[in-house]
Formats: C-alpha cells, structure tokens, sequence
C-alpha cells in the first residue's frame, strides 16, 4: 500500500515535470515564433539626450540623415532624439504602409514646444495631435474655408491678385531703371502672400503697399515671419525633444520662433480685432471672406462655433499653410524652364493652343493645360519646400515594413528622398515634366496619393487644401510663362544657377530673370487703366 503510495506520488511529481516542461518548450517555441521585430537600422546616441550630439556637429541635420541613410543603403531608419524614436522614411511602398494601411495608428502630431507656439496650444488642423480639437478645426476647414462652394465663391479675390501680379511684373519690365530685370521670388511670394490675405482679410496690404505695387514695409515683416516660422516649426529644435532644456533655449529656436510669431500676430491679429467688434456692433453685415466666414461659424446651440483665440491661430496656420510651397515650386520651376528652352517652349506653345495671345490665362483654362500642371508637379517632386513632411506620431506598437515601430514614433515621411528617390525615378535629378504624363487623355493632377511623390500627401491628415494650392501654384506658374519672355539676365550668364541652399531647400540665391512681354499690349493696358 505505502508502496503503491510512493509510485503515484512519483508520478504524479513526474507528469507534474512533464508538463511544467512542455509548458517552457511550448512557451520558447512561441516566443522565437513571435519575435519581436527589430527597430530599423540607425542610431540610438547617448543616454538621454540620443543624437542631438551628432546632430549639432553635422548640420544641417536633413542633409546629414539622407547622408546616413545613402550610406547603410536604407530606404527607412530610426534614430534617437531625446525619448522620440524618428524614422525617415524614403520609399514609396513603406510610405503607403503609413498613411495608407496603418493610417489611423499614425494619425497624430507630436507633442513639440515649436509647434505648440505656433499653434498658441495646439488650437489648429495642422498642429494638434490626433482628437476633438483637430477634428473641430480639420472640419472647419474642409467643409467652411476649403469646400468646393466657397472655392467659387472666392474666384473673385483669386482673379484679383493674378492680375496684380501681371500688372507689378508688367511695371518692372517697362522700368528703366530695371533693365527688364525681375526677382521672382519677390514676385511669387508676393502673389501667394497677397492672395492669402486677400481670401481672409479682404486686403492685399496692411499698409499702402509701394508705388509699383510690389510689398511694403508691413507686408516684407509679415512674410518674413511666416517663413521664419516655416523654417523653425518641426525644425528638429532641441526643445522638441528635451522639453526640460526649453528655459536655456540652447539652439535659439525658441527665441527665434516666438519673435516670428509676434510679428506675424502684429498684423493679423489687429485686423481681427477689428473685425470682430464690427460684427458685434453690427456695423458689418454681409461676409465677404474667410474671416467674416470664422466668426459667423455657430455650433448647434447657435454659440460661436469658434473662440477669438482659435480664429487668430488658425489664419497664422492658413497663411502657413499657403504661401511658401506655391511661390517655391514656381520660383525652382522658372529656373529650370530657363535653362531647358524646349520646355519653356512647349509649355508657351501649349499656352497660345489653349489661350491664345489676346487674353489672360484664366482658371477655368487650367484643366487643359496639361503640360503646365507637368511643370508645376515636377517641381514639387524634384524642388520640395521642405524636405520632410509634418510628422505622423504612433498611437500604438506596431510593425511596418518588417520593423518594430514603437507607440509615440515619429515618422517623417522624406519629400527629399521619395522625390528623389532612384528606384522609382530615372534620372532623378533631372528636371523633366514629361514624366508626369502618362497618356494623352489622362489629366495631371498635382497630388499624388500613392506617394511616390509627397506634395500633398494622403490619408486622415493629408492636405486639406489640395484645389486651392493646385490653382494658386498652376495659374501663377501659366500667368508668368504666358505674360512674358523669360531669359537669363544678360550679364554673360548664359545660365540659372541652380545650386540648392547647403541649409535647406531652397534656390541659394533668388531667381532674378530678364523678361519681356509677350501678349498683345492691349491686355496689359487694361489692367493699368
Ligand atoms: C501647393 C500648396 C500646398 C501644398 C504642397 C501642401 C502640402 C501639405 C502637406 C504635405 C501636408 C501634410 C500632410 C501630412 O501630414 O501627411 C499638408 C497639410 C495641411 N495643409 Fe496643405 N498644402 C498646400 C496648400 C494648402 C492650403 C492652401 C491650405 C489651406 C488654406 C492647406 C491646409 C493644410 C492643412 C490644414 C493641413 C493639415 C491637415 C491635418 O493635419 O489634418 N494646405 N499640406
């Protein structure tokens, strides 16, 4: 019996072994099945502070993560930034992975001191992390200041500042004291800058402007800010990162971007004001722009749907938002149009077809002008504003492209490396807008949502502002290569130079190109009258 006893209880110790045993075999086979994926090549840094070290010693930090990447021949790459892990990624299949499968994980903004400056808390679309505030402000635009009615309704002003812009280049060739000689930059951002305050203030200055109606004193200062903060929002600023180092503002962005800020307020939020107490006095009672349009905007309490706060924020953010990729991709390229005249030629040969020589290029001849919209998207792929795009934060682990994507990542999908990507596009370096037309009765549109390109990007958070930005950049772009003959300044420079900033991506020096007119001088005649 006691026998008996000791062998069950023998086995029974045994079967209890077996299973403790199969139960660690069972667990380790799991284990190496669902092996956590590793995170993609690239550099962790110190503890703490990650690659900030590196990064200061190799500025400016895009050219040397594209650097990096080239060299370890990777297509997506992670590094350390304070507790951030930012991965960059350049192919297009990874970037759809993104934006388009895992769209909803990737949904938000980081938490950055730049752009909660910016934004005055995180009140705006563009700005605001993944939640209620970004889903009021992104509906407010998408459906108040973006929406195909009020695209119509704001022809009018659009027209306006296309023909301003003809009449200000007009001038200048006419000058003698220009020698024909006109600063395109000058002129493109003057015309997106005009149109933006135009649409939301109902006004071109805020000031008298100059005589030859190109920017005054006010409106140099306000586009100066708005692009100082473009250069410094999401610029990879050590606060960003290591919020506990906001006080020393080690890198100056933070002074830097605040002045930007306040200069840019000056002017605008004044206006505001301004508007604000003409509605509550009743003095004004009909809207007649995207400002009238903010403050009348009611919630389903009939209680203003927005505060004055939010208003202010969110036109810093439009003006943000619509002025420097338009002028940009304009200004690169003109330049690159200068210096290949076969292209020059066959968008002003595509121009006389379409128009003619007796009248203006119109918006409603854009949808024709195919080869135009070529020009204008080849400078988006090949020309980017910026060379990252506004980063994608995750909201949970995951895995893309085989690697490890932990929850709060920052993707920056690269407008540099997609754009300029070799894999996907011959030649990449080459200015060629033919490569935009796939077949004869296909339209150019200047978006690209399978990303082989970013322009406007895709998905939750892409571009709102697609129609708008397309007809700002094309009609600028038609309305100089219609109104007049470009040629490089006759100084023994038979070409533009077309070198790129070393500290970031725009042309190193403006564009200042001889032009001459080339319409009927009746069509200039009447916009001087
Ligand atoms: C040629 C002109 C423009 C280009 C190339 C452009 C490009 C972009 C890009 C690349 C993004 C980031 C998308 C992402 O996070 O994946 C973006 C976002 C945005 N754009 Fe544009 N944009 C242009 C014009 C405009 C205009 C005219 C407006 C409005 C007035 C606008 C409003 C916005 C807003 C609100 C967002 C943020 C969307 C969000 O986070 O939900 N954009 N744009």
């Amino acid at each position: 019996m006691e026998i008996n006893k000791t062998i069950l209880y023998i086995n029974f110790l045994a079967l209890l072994a077996l299973s403790f045993a199969t139960m660690i075999l069972n667990k380790r086979l799991r284990l190496t099945k669902t092996t956590i994926p590793s995170l993609p090549p690239g550099l962790m840094g110190y503890p703490i502070v990650g690659c900030f070290p590196e990064m200061m010693k190799n500025k400016p930090a895009f050219r040397w993560i594209h650097r990096f990447m080239q060299e370890i021949n990777t297509e997506i790459a992670c590094f350390r930034l304070g507790n951030a892990y930012v991965i960059p990624v350049t192919s297009p299949e990874l970037a759809r992975e993104f934006l388009k499968k895992h769209d909803v994980i990737f949904a938000s903004r980081p938490d950055a001191l730049s752009a909660k400056l910016t934004s005055n808390g995180y009140l705006t679309a563009i700005f605001s992390p993944n939640g209620d505030q970004w889903k009021k402000m992104r509906r407010v635009l998408t459906s108040e200041v973006l929406s195909p009615a009020m695209h119509r309704w704001l022809y009018g002003k659009r027209c306006e500042e296309a023909d301003h812009m003809i009449r200000y280049v007009y001038k200048q060739c006419q000058s003698q004291f220009t020698d024909g000689l006109v600063n395109v930059r000058v002129v493109a951002q003057h015309y997106c800058g005009n149109l933006a305050r135009k649409l939301i203030f109902s006004k071109r200055f805020f000031g008298t402007g100059m005589e030859d109606g190109g920017p005054g004193v006010e409106e140099k200062e306000h586009l100066h800010g708005i692009f100082t903060i473009l250069k410094y929002v999401y610029g990879l600023g050590i606060a960003d990162y290591l919020p506990w180092l906001e006080v020393l503002d080690l890198d100056g962005h933070k002074t830097i971007l605040k002045n930007a800020i306040k200069s840019v307020r000056k002017y605008q939020d004044s206006e505001i004001d301004k508007r604000v107490d003409m509605w509550q006095q009743g003095i004004r009672k009909t809207e007649e722009d995207v400002l009238d349009v903010l403050i009348n905007l009611k919630d389903a309490n009939n209680i203003p749907l927005l505060s004055i706060e939010e208003i202010k924020a969110e036109i810093i953010e439009i003006m943000l938002a619509a002025i420097d990729n338009p002028s940009n991709a304009v200004e690169w390229a003109l330049a690159e149009m200068i210096n290949q005249p076969d292209i020059l030629h066959r968008a002003c040969q595509e121009l006389d077809q379409v128009v003619g020589r007796d009248r203006l290029v119109d918006e409603s001849d854009l949808s024709k002008l195919n080869y135009m919209k070529a020009c204008a998207k080849e400078a988006f792929r090949l020309h980017p504003m910026v060379p990252f795009n506004v980063p994608h934060v995750s909201s949970k682990d995951t895995i893309a492209g085989g690697y490890f994507i932990p929850k709060g990542s920052q993707v920056l999908l690269s407008r540099l490396g997609l754009g300029r990507n070799p894999r996907i596009w011959e030649d990449p370096l080459v200015y060629k807008p033919e490569r935009h037309i796939v077949n004869k009765n296909s339209e150019v549109v200047l978006v690209d949502h399978e990303l082989h390109m970013l322009s406007f990007s895709t998905g939750r958070r892409g571009c709102p502002g697609i129609v708008l930005g397309s007809t700002m950049t094309t009609i600028l772009l038609a309305r100089l290569i219609q109104g007049f003959n470009w040629s490089a300044p006759p100084n023994g420079q038979s070409n533009i130079d077309l070198t790129e900033s070393e500290g970031d991506m725009v042309k190193a020096t403006p564009l200042i190109a001889h032009a001459a007119p080339r319409l009927e001088p009746h069509v200039y005649l009447k916009l001087l009258s």
